[in-house]
């Protein structure tokens, strides 16, 4: 299909306009290693001249290949295996609304017990400590080879199955933002997929190979790695156990399916989330007691918020007359859709990602505070949120105009109570 007629092409383009969407994908996948090399090289220090830059023998290895295309093959399966039910996603621009599996959370069960098993036979989990490399390579191009796909066959796509963002015919920025909105084959869905499954199950899985890393070079799991195994597990978990509040996110229902989202997915979740694991693999700290209760603590504060300010929206937008939202003070919009202004979404403007920050902050703790590469989560997570709201901030003001503008005055801070 010739480009030209449907596109939209947009002043207002986002992460840069072109600059941004040619620097980052050379910019980040290089991040991803650089930043590995750091947390496995003995001084940890993220900047030191000479660089720690790994020599080029040390970014391949021939297992990765399959070792990637098997994982990946498995949780395809998992997807389709008929457990769970069947939810819609939110309406679409032609009227009609997709079909979605959600059994995230059996695949996650289901991968568990397989990994047992694999560790039972004695599989040396350990090892991927040192593929971490190899595999960050081999995801980032299989990112690469997924988007190089998805533009193409967008082309194909009707004009309502395109993301308006990524629409605009400039092809670097297109390919960047993705311009299908949607893309399947038949009914599997790569974008909800992708999302979920092999990069969200993949961190933990590379977390607790760090684990047993940890025990085969020191005998023992230290705490500080059994704290970042757990709060990165409950997280991965909670995600999963709640999978259908995926399809009301900006990514599923706003953002097209291009490297951005692809490459994040497969390759920066997976490579940079893990990273205080493999810090603590090479950089052992020692916890005292009272130091760990308040990392607990805070974890599950942040937790707390997270999980009570998401079901609270999800809740409201599913049923606002449920019992548990029915009393929430709310303003009208000319969408017939309401805002909530009381209770979490009363309380800032964004306490989910409030609590999504005080979690990234408990996951940096227990490496201690000599080295700052194990914080680089909280800080791009940080910045990745206050973006975010604005990009939200702009869509809501979009969509709701006025009264939009009324629950910024009635809520006026958007992240932190008092600062931000
Ligand atoms: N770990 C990670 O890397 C990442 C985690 N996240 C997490 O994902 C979760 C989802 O985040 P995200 O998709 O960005 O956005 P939100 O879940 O915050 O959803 C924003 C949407 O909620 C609705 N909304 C906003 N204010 C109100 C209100 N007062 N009353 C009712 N509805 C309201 C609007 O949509 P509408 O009105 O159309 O319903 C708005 O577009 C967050 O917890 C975030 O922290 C996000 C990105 C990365
Ligand atoms: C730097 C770069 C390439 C950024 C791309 C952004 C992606 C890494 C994130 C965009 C939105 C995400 C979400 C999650 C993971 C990170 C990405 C893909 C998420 C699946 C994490 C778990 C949460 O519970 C969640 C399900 C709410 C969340 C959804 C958004």
């Amino acid at each position: 299909m010739k480009p030209g007629r449907h596109e939209r092409r947009s002043a207002e383009m986002e992460f840069g306009g072109t600059l941004g969407a040619t620097c980052i994908p050379v910019f980040l996948p290089l991040t991803v290693l650089y930043l590995l090399s750091v947390c496995q090289s003995p001084g940890a220090i993220v900047v030191q001249w000479p660089p720690p830059l790994p020599p080029s023998t040390h970014l391949w290895h021939p297992w990765v290949p399959a070792i990637i295309g098997g994982w990946i093959a498995l949780q395809v399966f998992l997807y389709l295996l008929p457990v769970g039910k069947i939810s819609q996603g939110l309406v679409l621009r032609d009227g009609s609304r997709l079909k979605y599996p959600i059994n995230g959370f059996q695949a996650l069960c289901v991968t568990g017990l397989l990994l047992g098993l694999c560790l039972w036979l004695g599989m040396p989990l350990g090892n991927l400590f040192d593929l971490m490399l190899p595999l960050a390579v081999c995801a980032t191009a299989v990112a690469y080879l997924l988007s190089l796909y998805l533009y193409m066959r967008s082309f194909w796509a009707p004009p309502h199955a395109l993301a308006l963002g990524g629409n605009t015919g400039n092809p670097l920025y297109d390919f960047f933002m993705g311009r299908e909105l949607n893309p399947r084959i038949g009914s599997f869905d790569l974008k909800y997929f992708c999302e979920l499954r092999p990069g969200l199950i993949g961190w933990v899985v590379l977390n607790l190979a760090m684990l047993m890393k940890e025990v085969e070079l020191r005998g023992s799991p230290s705490l500080p790695l059994l704290l970042v195994n757990s709060f990165q597990l409950l997280y991965v978990t909670d995600a999963l156990w709640n999978e259908e509040a995926v399809l009301t996110t900006m990514d599923i229902v706003h953002d097209g399916f291009g490297f951005m989202l692809a490459f994040g997915d497969l390759a920066w979740v997976p490579f940079t989330y893990s990273l205080q694991a493999v810090f603590l693999v090479g950089h052992p700290h020692t916890l005292s007691p009272l130091a760990a209760l308040g990392i607990i603590i805070l974890n599950g504060v942040g937790y707390y918020i997270f999980r009570k300010s998401n079901s609270q929206k999800n809740q409201f937008r599913r049923d606002p007359t449920h019992t548990s939202v029915a009393h929430l003070e709310t303003i009208a919009t000319a969408t017939g859709k309401r805002l909530l202004v009381s209770g979490w979404w009363g309380f800032v403007r964004h306490p989910n990602y409030l609590g999504d920050i005080l979690m990234a902050l408990a996951w940096s703790l227990p490496c201690g505070i000599s080295h700052i590469v194990p914080y680089f989560y909280v800080i791009y997570f940080t910045i990745l949120l206050i973006h975010r709201e604005d990009r939200d901030e702009r869509q809501c003001r979009a969509k709701y105009g006025v009264a939009w503008d009324t629950y910024c005055r009635r809520v006026p801070y958007r992240i932190i109570p008092y600062l931000y």
